[in-house]
């Protein structure tokens, strides 16, 4: 009887089952305390990235630790492919909810060779298939070559690839990821990322990503689930969130905004730097006008608002001013193509786009 020999070449086939997770209606505390997660519903479909954004204490790593099972909601449910994994009269451990751990740290054994390092998590299996499922999913990062070799000899991002192999290596239907980027720089983060995600498509996981780094967030997820103060604010895609943000916080989140206090008249806004449509706004009603600081032509010749520049900082591609406009008290920031305007120009003219330009309900607190 002849044996079935394992190609050693590198994997590309898929490694999961795409699954379905979703959270529904949860609510935790830190007891006695107030609610950390507030009645959050999301759901990351099949061989999905989905991405958790929020600033720090929103309450993004406490509900990617409920949905691992690290930690338990107070109310509300977890579902693996329609099939409650935690609810009130269920807890399944997270060793069988088939999810896959990465954490920002990579927590690699020192003392553990790569491949015993990525063979950690595969104790179900005999020693021989522990080894070489650890070697297929060391294959599928590209670290074969390395599986002697000890996490010391590897650079922070290879680091990081063994640690997405080794949870990748029992073949989870969901992967979980808390800021699995940040302690790298920020050079070798572009290329990681971009690396990680082409893992994560090919192996068809679906994934839960952490971050707060609206950017990260863009290049990464399918979709973007943004959390304030344990409320889901807004879930979409990156293009939905950027261009039809639920509220000045969600706006605020994606772009730099100048910020205007304005009362709706006649279906507009006035504010100093112009006057825009407040579409479906009554007259009167007090609204908050956001302009993006990328949303200004500014000019020497010619616009619709005067100002004079305060101050112009350099940044490589394009430059920062602070500009003075009559009938604002606050100078009004721009970001111009760097070079555009000509060095010591005092008195310029501006112009804001339109699709630049968002209205908003005036809230005392925006979210
Ligand atoms: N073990 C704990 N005991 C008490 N409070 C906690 C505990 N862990 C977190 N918290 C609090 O719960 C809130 C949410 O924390 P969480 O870590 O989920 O937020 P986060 O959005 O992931 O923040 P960060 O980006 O800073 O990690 C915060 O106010 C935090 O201080």
């Amino acid at each position: 009887m002849s044996e079935t020999v394992e190609k050693p070449a590198r994997v590309t086939a898929g490694v999961t089952f795409a699954a379905r997770l979703v959270l529904e209606r949860i609510s935790h505390r830190f007891a006695p305390g107030a609610l950390t997660l507030d009645d959050v519903t999301l759901a990351a479909e099949p061989g999905e990235v989905l991405c958790l954004l929020g600033p720090s204490g929103s309450g993004k790593t406490t509900l990617l630790r409920i949905a691992a099972g690290i930690e338990s909601q107070e109310t509300g449910r977890v579902l693996l492919n329609d099939r409650e994994i935690a609810g009130p009269n269920v807890f399944l451990p997270p060793e069988q909810r088939s999810i896959g751990l990465v954490f920002q740290d990579f927590a690699l054994f020192p003392h553990l060779t790569i491949l015993d390092n990525v063979r950690f998590g595969l104790t179900a299996l005999s020693r021989e298939e522990a080894r070489r499922e650890a070697l297929i999913a060391l294959s599928r990062v590209g670290l074969e070559r390395y599986a002697s070799s000890y996490p010391h000899v590897l650079s922070g991002g290879e680091q990081q690839r063994v640690a997405l192999a080794r949870a990748l290596a029992p073949r989870p239907a969901v992967l979980l990821m808390d800021e699995p980027f940040s302690g790298l720089d920020s050079r070798l983060k572009d290329t990681v990322r971009a690396e990680t995600l082409a893992i994560l498509r090919q192996s068809r996981a679906t994934a839960i990503v952490v971050t707060h780094d609206a950017e990260e967030a863009m290049r990464l997820g399918d979709r973007i689930a943004l959390l304030n103060k344990g409320k889901l604010v807004q879930a979409g895609t990156a293009e939905e969130l950027y261009l039809k943000p639920a509220n000045l916080f969600v706006a605020g989140f994606f772009s730099e905004l100048n910020v205007f206090d304005a009362r709706v008249a006649s279906g507009a806004a006035d504010t100093p730097v112009g006057r825009f449509a407040a579409p479906g706004r009554a007259d009167g009603e007090p609204v908050t006008v956001a302009v993006r600081l990328s949303g200004f032509d500014v000019s020497e010749e010619s616009g619709d608002v005067e100002a004079r520049i305060v101050s112009r900082r350099f940044l490589g591609v394009v430059e920062l001013l602070e500009l003075a406009v009559p009938g604002n008290d606050e100078h009004v920031r721009a970001r111009v193509r760097a070079g555009q305007l000509q060095p010591g120009v005092r008195d310029v003219w501006l112009k804001v786009r339109p699709a630049d330009v968002l209205v908003f309900e005036r809230r005392r607190e925006s979210a």
